[in-house]
């Protein structure tokens, strides 16, 4: 992999601290969890037996997966005063915004009163966070208060349950646990690093979650699988992608879902999910957005040497499932929490208070003038 060239603004560039969670664009296909390979990991493991990898630093053997997994499942109800809180908040709102306020109600509710109680907290967190986007969602859009207590055994079949109200495919399901994998951790990326100035402080685990979903919310960071949404959505076919796409180029607009700030020539993740957005569009018998999505990655390469990153290929992949697109970034936060509670313990057992410095560019020393001289 080619080192990308890292400078100017944005801390590019610059260590911030040290992680033994993630490699990103240095070693392998160019992202490893713990060491091992994304590509080995979306091959052979469930998202679960990631995130135990994550919170404790080895993959489970049979036993301790069984227990993890039971464990999670047990932890799916939410609170009466969390549901009140949800059924409160309006429809016309972005589920993202109620994940943020979701996370920070279960604060309020289940407080990490010390540390020795955050692996139980991150646990509540993983297991909960799938049943409070859609309690709101299906409460707010469809009328009905769902029970978000399901029987389905993995993270990513439980959300699909709550969504469509039957159990998923084993396609379905096996595209949402690559899914997970693919979005779990990522360095010191901007969400993640939001995390870590957080408990850089001493601060509770669930402000730390909750200043990082407002991180992740953002066009140029998760938000940017509902934005690559919006983008393919309207196109009809390739020729049209191909003329939209030189259009927005032309008044130098950011195409969403492609670039990244630290992989140089692709993203790892993005073989990955394309693979599975393909398998989708061959099982829906309907190839459109696949196609267009291809070629705007052939015209973005051949005109800026710019490729799709995670996100790009999630869009067409989601939709074929039949997820609304606001809900993606929220599915990008049911993953994302295993890698930033990860860093909060990480940053808690070696922490300083993260505090840099900046380069002063406003007006000299100067005396406060009296009222009137002001102008
Ligand atoms: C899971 C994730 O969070 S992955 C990131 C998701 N975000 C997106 O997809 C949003 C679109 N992409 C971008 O905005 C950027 O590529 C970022 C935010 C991901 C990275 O930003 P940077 O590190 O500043 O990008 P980089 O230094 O490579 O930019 C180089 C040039 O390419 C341009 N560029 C980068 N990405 C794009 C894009 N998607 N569309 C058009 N131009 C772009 C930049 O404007 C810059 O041009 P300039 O030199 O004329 O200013
Ligand atoms: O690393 C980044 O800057 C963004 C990213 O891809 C991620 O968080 O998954």
């Amino acid at each position: 992999m080619v080192d990308k060239k890292l400078g100017g603004a944005g801390l590019r560039g610059q260590v911030a601290g040290e992680t033994a969670l993630c490699t990103v664009g240095k070693t392998g296909s160019g992202l490893t969890y713990r060491g091992y390979d994304i590509k080995e990991l979306a091959e052979k493991v469930s998202f679960e037996e990631v995130a135990y990898l994550l919170a404790k630093g080895e993959l489970p053997n049979a036993q301790q997966l069984s227990d993890y997994k039971a464990r999670l499942k047990s932890m799916r109800a939410i609170p009466q005063a969390l549901k009140d809180v949800l059924e409160r908040i309006p429809k016309e709102a972005h589920p993202m915004d109620v994940m943020r306020t979701g996370c920070s109600m279960l604060g309020n509710l289940e407080t990490e009163e010390s540390f020795d109680q955050a692996d139980s907290a991150i646990e509540r967190m993983l297991a909960l966070f799938p049943g409070i986007v859609l309690y709101w969602y299906r409460f707010s859009h469809d009328g009905v208060r769902i029970d978000t207590e399901t029987d389905e055994d993995s993270i990513g079949a439980h959300f699909l349950k709550l969504l469509h109200d039957e159990p998923p495919s084993e396609l379905h399901a096996a595209v949402m646990n690559t899914s997970l994998i693919l979005y779990a951790e990522h360095e010191f990326n901007a969400s993640t690093f939001t995390a870590r100035v957080c408990a850089s402080t001493l601060s509770d685990i669930h402000s730390c979650v909750t200043g990082a979903i407002g991180s992740l919310r953002g066009p140029l960071h998760g938000g940017a699988n509902e934005a690559a949404m919006d983008l393919i959505e309207d196109m009809k076919d390739p020729e049209d992608a191909e003329k939209t796409l030189m259009g927005m180029l032309e008044r130098k607009e950011k195409i969403m879902g492609f670039g990244h700030a630290i992989y140089r020539e692709f993203d790892p993740r993005n073989e990955v999910i394309k693979a599975w957005s393909k398998k989708l569009a061959d099982q829906v018998g309907d190839s459109r957005l696949y196609d267009v999505s291809e070629r705007c990655e052939e015209v973005m390469w051949r005109e800026k040497k710019l490729f799709p990153n995670a996100d790009f290929f999630h869009a067409s992949a989601y939709h074929y499932m039949g997820i609304p697109t606001k809900l993606f970034t929220p599915i990008f936060v049911m993953s994302r929490v295993t890698g930033w509670t990860a860093h909060v313990k990480e940053q808690r057992a070696n922490n300083r208070i993260i505090r840099p410095s900046a380069d002063y560019t406003g007006p000299e020393a100067r005396p406060v003038p009296a009222m009137a001289d002001r102008g």
